[in-house]
């Protein structure tokens, strides 16, 4: 029989409630057994909490979910307690000592969840990425994951596999063996249409963009101002800053989130061919790598000797020595802080074209793999005048379409994603 698992599922006390979650089979006599019976279901009521030598433990809102149409698919008990270090451990330790109770580990809830069918994956990992979200673009993304809408677009990708599997099946079974016929022009033509509209879901900014932050690098050659402009964008004075070329050497990078989208900033070394010194190059070395990670190059220099390939803002600031040899895009002083908000709304701007647009559910690394193991699939399906290869084919992304639900896991897979989440969820 299943354990019945109990957890704070709020934050950690002190605080003005502290809520606590029971699942399983035992939730309705833990509830019985602590505030003497069990309340009407899905009410809260108030209620003396008592150990079991009749002591009471705390005032508390109790609520009571008999499964299976609960959060956990089992049956389920709240307690609301007041939020003490103390009152929190007692009922925790009253909890314990009941048979068939235990603590629960991270992410058992909502794995319980997953096991029972309340969730699928894709929303299970829409959850995970909704509880770890800390700036506003984090949180629409993963809510459309978590709320199911890229589920339903799956179930709607499967329908249409199984329907194409179908129309071949037809075939191979009426066809006799010398004269298959062929398959119609219009199924090949859907899969088509089915390839294309896959592809477009490729095409689109990756969940990871969201998750780890916008990768802004700020590169120029040297004494451009770089540490100093990275040190107002960062709002910190992390990068040191002196009138001696060549001050950088390490990467610096800092995580910041403006405008409620997740940045992260580099401060590099200066650009130059020739130094004298070993520690710089070393450092010049390291800003040409970080150039290649980032996602857009803050150029301070003249507008278009940024790294080739690289999509770039240009700006300069306002030192009188190295003025108004170019016009690059953006005018920042560092001085003044003029120029400074134009630099920061284009940043904004840039970034959120080319992030998950709010709203959208992004593709993470292991649904976007499965996505293009479907379409690879489909086009192969497409390509095939063999039915038995095209029901293959087919077979295949359909087997991928699965994995991206769940229908197919495996337990490895369930410990990496539900480890991430906190106890008590
Ligand atoms: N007037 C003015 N001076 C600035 C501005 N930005 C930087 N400086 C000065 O320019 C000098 C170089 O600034 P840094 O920020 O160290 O330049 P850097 O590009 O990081 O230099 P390296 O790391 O050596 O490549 C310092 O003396 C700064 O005080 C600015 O916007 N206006
Ligand atoms: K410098
Ligand atoms: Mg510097």
């Amino acid at each position: 029989m299943t354990d019945t698992i109990f957890a704070l599922s709020s934050g950690s006390p002190p605080a003005a409630i502290g809520v606590l979650r029971v699942s399983g089979p035992q939730a309705g006599e833990a509830i019985a057994a602590l505030a003497g019976s069990v309340p009407p279901a899905r009410r809260a009521s108030y209620r003396k909490l008592r150990d079991g030598e009749g002591a009471i433990l705390d005032h508390a809102l109790v609520l009571w979910f008999p499964g299976p149409n609960t959060a956990t698919g089992e049956d389920l008990a709240e307690f609301h307690l007041h939020g003490g270090r103390a009152v929190v451990t007692a009922v925790e330790s009253a909890l314990s000592q009941m048979a068939k109770l235990r603590r629960a580990t991270p992410g058992e809830f909502t794995r319980r969840a997953f096991a029972n069918g309340r969730i699928d994956l894709a929303e299970a990992e829409g959850l995970a990425d909704l509880l770890s979200a800390e700036t506003e673009l984090q949180r629409r993304s993963a809510l459309a994951m978590a709320d199911g809408a890229f589920s339903r677009q799956v179930e709607t990708w499967r329908d249409r596999v199984l329907a194409a599997s179908a129309a071949v099946e037809a075939i191979l079974d009426f066809g006799d063996e010398d004269d298959v016929a062929d398959l119609p022009g219009d199924f090949l033509a859907g899969l088509d249409r089915f390839h294309v509209e896959l592809t477009e879901w490729l095409k689109r900014p990756r969940a990871e963009r969201l998750k780890d932050g916008f990768r802004v690098v700020l590169a120029g050659p040297p004494n451009a101002g770089k540490s100093t402009l990275f040190n107002a964008l960062v709002e910190d004075e992390a990068a040191i800053t002196a009138p001696l070329a060549g001050t950088t050497r390490d990467v610096l990078t800092r995580a910041v989130a403006i405008g409620g989208v997740p940045f992260v900033f580099a401060d590099t070394a200066g650009l130059r061919d020739q130094t004298g010194d070993e520690i710089e190059a070393i450092g010049i070395a390291r800003a040409r790598a970080a150039l290649d990670g980032a996602d857009l190059v803050l150029w301070l220099g003249p507008e278009g000797e940024g790294p080739t390939g690289a999509w770039e803002i240009a700006a300069q600031c306002d030192r009188s020595d190295i003025a108004d040899k170019y016009a690059p895009r953006h005018r920042v002083s560092a001085v003044t802080g003029s120029g400074l908000d134009e630099i920061r709304r284009d940043l904004i701007e840039t970034a959120r074209r080319r992030m998950p647009r709010p709203g959208d559910a992004a593709l993470n690394r292991r649904q976007h793999l499965l996505v293009s193991e479907a379409a690879l699939a489909i086009a192969a399906a497409g390509q095939e005048s063999d039915p038995l290869l095209v029901a293959e084919a087919l077979r295949l992304a359909r087997v991928a379409f699965d994995g991206l639900i769940g229908r197919t896991t495996t337990e490895d897979m369930l410990d990496a994603l539900f480890g991430r989440f906190c106890i008590g969820k």
